[in-house]
């Protein structure tokens, strides 16, 4: 069941178009990334779930209904930290949940819980101007938690945390989920960092949603696309020696460039041309981290670079 569902969504910002037919499927009990290049129109996309943008075209539904039919009966059920977190400096974290508690009408006793879920129930007087990015990315979800969300909408909340701050919120995102079975839409420029956090991705660029599943279909399919490179010292007797066997290898700068093959294979090949006195000087892989098949999809040029 999905928690969350655009259909053909479309956004300008005056003449320029940044969302081009979006449709977003996260199920219920998923952590879904979702991932773009800056600019892509993540921010955007996250702004108009939440209503903080007007809906021009396309539609949005939210636990199976249709945001503009119950608006504020929806949001309740969802928070959200969009960009940087905001709250009061010169208040402790305390004092900007007990503002808030008042507003949403929350029970008091919520504000411990939720200093205790994200890790602050022991910053006692200290003002939240003081705190670390990391306690700030922290006091922006205990904020977001307050009301008891089922459905928790997070922009770039890695963002700018050094490594150990994104390992303890990576801990934190996924004991929401598990523990306290909440579904997570958590947008990130960086797919290694969400990779080992996630169950499902959007890859999002110029407005189009170019890949959205489980994340083993985005790892099945970067298995699909792996590709061995061999360097010879005669390409074209080497190409003519691989397609007596069966292999279709092409020649790209001065390489031999075919489908990946398991290590037995990969003997076997090298020990034939070698046998057939063709030297191998070289034999590797194209990069097989999930970023590069990102980049891939994003933008061949600078994956290419990067191999
Ligand atoms: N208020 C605005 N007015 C005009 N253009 C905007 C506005 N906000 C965003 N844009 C443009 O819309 C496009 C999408 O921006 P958006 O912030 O949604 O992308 P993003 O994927 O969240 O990027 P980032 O990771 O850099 O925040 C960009 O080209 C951006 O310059």
């Amino acid at each position: 069941m999905s928690c969350l569902q655009t259909r053909q969504l479309v956004h300008r910002y005056r003449d320029d178009l940044v969302l081009d037919g979006i449709d977003l499927d996260v199920p219920a009990g998923s952590i879904y990334g979702f991932l773009g290049p800056n600019g892509a129109g993540k921010t955007t996309t996250l702004r108009l779930l939440l209503g903080l943008l007007a809906c021009e075209g396309g539609e949005i539904r939210v636990f199976g209904r249709r945001l503009q039919d119950d608006r504020r009966g929806l949001l309740r059920r969802i928070g959200s930290m969009i960009e940087t977190p905001s709250f009061y400096e010169h208040l402790t974290a305390r004092e900007n949940l007990l503002l808030l508690q008042r507003i949403h009408r929350c029970p008091k006793a919520r504000i411990d819980e939720v200093l205790e879920l994200v890790g602050l129930a022991g910053t006692g007087r200290k003002r939240a101007g003081m705190f670390s990015l990391g306690m700030k990315q922290r006091l922006g979800i205990a904020i977001a938690l307050l009301h008891g969300p089922e459905l928790l909408i997070l922009d770039e909340p890695t963002n700018g945390l050094d490594p150990n701050g994104i390992v303890e919120m990576r801990a934190l995102l996924r004991h929401l989920n598990r523990e306290r079975a909440m579904t997570l839409l958590v947008s990130s420029h960086l797919l290694a960092e969400v990779e080992r956090l996630v169950t499902h991705v959007g890859i999002l660029h110029r407005g189009r949603l170019l890949f959205q599943g489980p994340i083993d279909a985005l790892r099945a399919r970067q298995c699909a696309t792996r590709l061995l490179v061999l360097r010879t010292d005669d390409d074209v007797a080497a190409q003519a020696r691989l397609a007596q066997a069966g292999h279709v290898a092409r020649i790209e700068e001065r390489r031999l460039v075919l489908p990946a093959l398991d290590d037995a294979g990969v003997v076997a090949i090298v020990r034939d041309l070698v046998g057939a006195g063709i030297g191998v000087r070289e034999v590797g892989g194209s990069r097989d981290d999930l970023e590069s098949l990102f980049l891939d999809m994003v933008d061949p040029a600078i994956a290419r670079e990067a191999a």
